[in-house]
């Protein structure tokens, strides 16, 4: 109508009327058209998302992410002005020259130290770190640490032979050779071993974040739950006892663990590991460091010390895989990734106050070792050298430390690094990360959040989050006193997170408070018998402060915060 080209096709509806309605920010007012917005039209819809986006920030509680932006503003707007791409290996500079790989390897220098790795990466040494900034957050990392443990645990080398053009890509798969059963009396039991040797298994907790569902499905690595049903010699087999579990169960708490501390249960993990142990299977555990909802830290020090004497039993410390005819090479049948999206930013600060007086911090219960540093004195063979249990880690850089976009590390080590599928001779860098184009701004977001807070500052800024957890948790329970309503609150010790009863929906959204439903009675088979509680939970991150606490707070003693029809009194 306006003579501008009309839309190449014309929507079969209003999107306003069908997508989910934002009172707040309605859709009308971003759609976008051919001929383009007016400058009003474009300035009054900006005004509106940053009026929005401010009160949304102010009020934003219910999720692990940092809302203060520190200042980045000041001194960082001005690389808007460039296109940046750190596209392939960090460590290699590339063909594209607008990146700021200087910087991301001295972002991933720094928490190489904090996690005791051997830095700085060295391509020559087996034993020094290799890492890569994410352009997602920890669902990219804990998908390169699935796909990087499942191409090592299965044996297969990505070479590129060198007489075959850079870009050729050989899948080989490796043996394990039949030394490594010899031991074995019974030759078709060791046999039948080493045919599941390059068959890895995960196990992860039923606390763990929703993208390794994800992850394992896209990258066909199996759980140990889709082993169990598909080997009808397991199927039937569960040394749990009754159906296999779909996760590994987490701690109980008085009922189930719907109300357990949220932490991986070690006696059950290690009875299911072992079971596919025994049976030749490499495995492959992931350990949260800061669960998604109730903040749990996995005890990783007690998991490994647990998970080592079986894999010593079952051959998985060393392992010889031949390739080719004679080929040989030494290899772990475990991989243990620690999921720290959210713990692995804080968790070094807190073992650096436990370890110093002078911060008298008495935690509520010390923080596990979690990293490159844990190392245990081989069960079987004392004179070895220990056992470095890590063998990656994966961290959100949007979370603790507040960037204001996803972004994040994934780090692990040399002798685990896969050999690039491909090398693109175009970007003039071996192709060793999952992305393509990989953001080159966030490195810079998290070189200037480390340049500006030194250790010390880190170290306060987490003994402050705890203090306040803990301060929210007393609140929380004074307002279920008060208005004799059992709010279920609860907090791990030494989490940063209080869930209790979800309040009403309009609580929900002006807090911005993340909710779970869970089944507190999950044997019950009678439908009408199961009991279920709605949870809300507040993380208490860097930019939470008291005074929005007591303003949640003043929200929760409002007479409609609970609407729940069936509000049991304390009893
Ligand atoms: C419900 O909360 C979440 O899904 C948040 C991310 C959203 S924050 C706005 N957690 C993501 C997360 C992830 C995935 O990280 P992201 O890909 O950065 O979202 C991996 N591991 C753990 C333990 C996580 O908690």
């Amino acid at each position: 109508a306006d003579g501008f080209p009309a839309p190449i096709s014309d929507p079969v509806f209003d999107p306003c009327t069908v997508y989910p309605p934002e009172e707040e920010l309605p859709d009308q007012k971003y759609q976008l058209l051919p001929s383009g917005l007016t400058k009003e039209q474009r300035r009054k819809a900006l005004d509106d998302l940053d009026e929005y986006l401010t009160r949304k920030r102010e009020h934003m509680l219910g999720y692990q992410v940092n809302q203060d932006m520190d200042g980045y503003k000041a001194d960082l707007s001005r690389f808007m002005e460039h296109h940046v791409n750190n596209v392939g290996d960090p460590f290699r500079s590339g063909g594209y020259k607008p990146n700021t790989k200087v910087v991301e390897r001295a972002v991933l220098d720094y928490y190489a130290a904090l996690w005791n790795a051997k830095w700085p990466h060295n391509p020559h040494d087996p034993e020094s770190y290799w890492g890569y900034m994410l352009s997602m957050g920890s669902t990219e990392g804990n998908m390169y640490a699935l796909w990087n443990a499942r191409d090592y645990l299965s044996g297969r080398a990505l070479i590129v032979n060198p007489t075959r053009p850079a870009d050729g890509m050989l899948y080989v798969q490796g043996q394990v050779t039949a030394e490594t059963f010899a031991a074995e009396e019974e030759k078709e039991e060791a046999e039948r071993k080493r045919r599941n040797a390059l068959r890895p298994v995960v196990f992860y907790s039923e606390d763990t974040h929703y993208s390794f569902t994800k992850a394992v499905r896209v990258l066909g690595f199996q759980t140990f739950h889709e082993m169990a049903m598909s080997e009808p010699r397991y199927t039937n087999a569960n040394p749990l006892g009754g159906p296999w579990p779909m996760e590994v169960p987490s701690l109980s708490g008085t009922e189930s663990s719907a109300d357990g501390p949220g932490e991986i249960d070690i006696d059950k993990l290690a009875t299911l590991v072992e079971f596919f142990a025994k049976n030749g299977h490499p495995i492959m555990v992931s350990l949260n460091l800061g669960s998604t909802f109730k903040g749990a830290h996995d005890n990783v020090g007690a998991v490994c010390e647990r998970l080592l004497p079986i894999f010593e039993q079952h051959h998985l410390v060393e392992r010889e895989i031949e390739y080719e005819k004679g080929k040989k090479d030494i290899r772990r049948g475990f991989w243990i990734h620690v999921d720290g999206a959210l713990g692995a930013a804080y968790a070094p600060f807190l073992r650096m106050a436990e370890d110093n007086p002078s911060y008298a911090h008495v935690p509520e219960v010390k923080m596990t070792e979690f990293d490159f540093g844990l190392r245990l004195p081989r069960v079987g063979v004392p004179e070895e050298p220990p056992v470095d249990m890590i063998s990656s880690i994966a961290m959100s850089g949007h979370k603790w430390p507040g960037a204001p976009w996803p972004c994040g590390i994934y780090m692990t080590k040399v002798k685990y690094q896969l050999k690039p599928p491909a090398s693109p001779q175009y970007i003039g860098a071996p192709d060793t990360t999952f992305a393509g184009s990989r953001n080159g701004f966030s490195p810079v977001i998290l070189w200037d959040y480390l340049a500006k807070h030194s250790y010390d500052q880190q170290i306060s800024g987490i003994l402050r989050a705890q203090r306040l957890a803990c301060y929210l948790e007393q609140q929380l329970k004074r307002v279920s006193n008060t208005i004799g309503v059992d709010l279920w609150v609860a907090r791990t010790p030494g989490t940063l997170t209080v869930r209790f009863r979800k309040p009403n929906p309009e609580l929900v959204a002006k807090w911005s408070l993340s909710s779970q439903q869970v089944v507190m009675n999950p044997q019950e088979k009678k439908p009408q018998k199961i009991r279920r509680r709605d949870y809300a939970h507040v993380f208490v991150m860097a930019s939470t402060t008291e005074e929005k606490i007591d303003a949640l707070i003043k929200d929760l003693h409002r007479a409609d915060a609970f609407p729940e029809p069936v509000i049991l009194p304390i009893t």
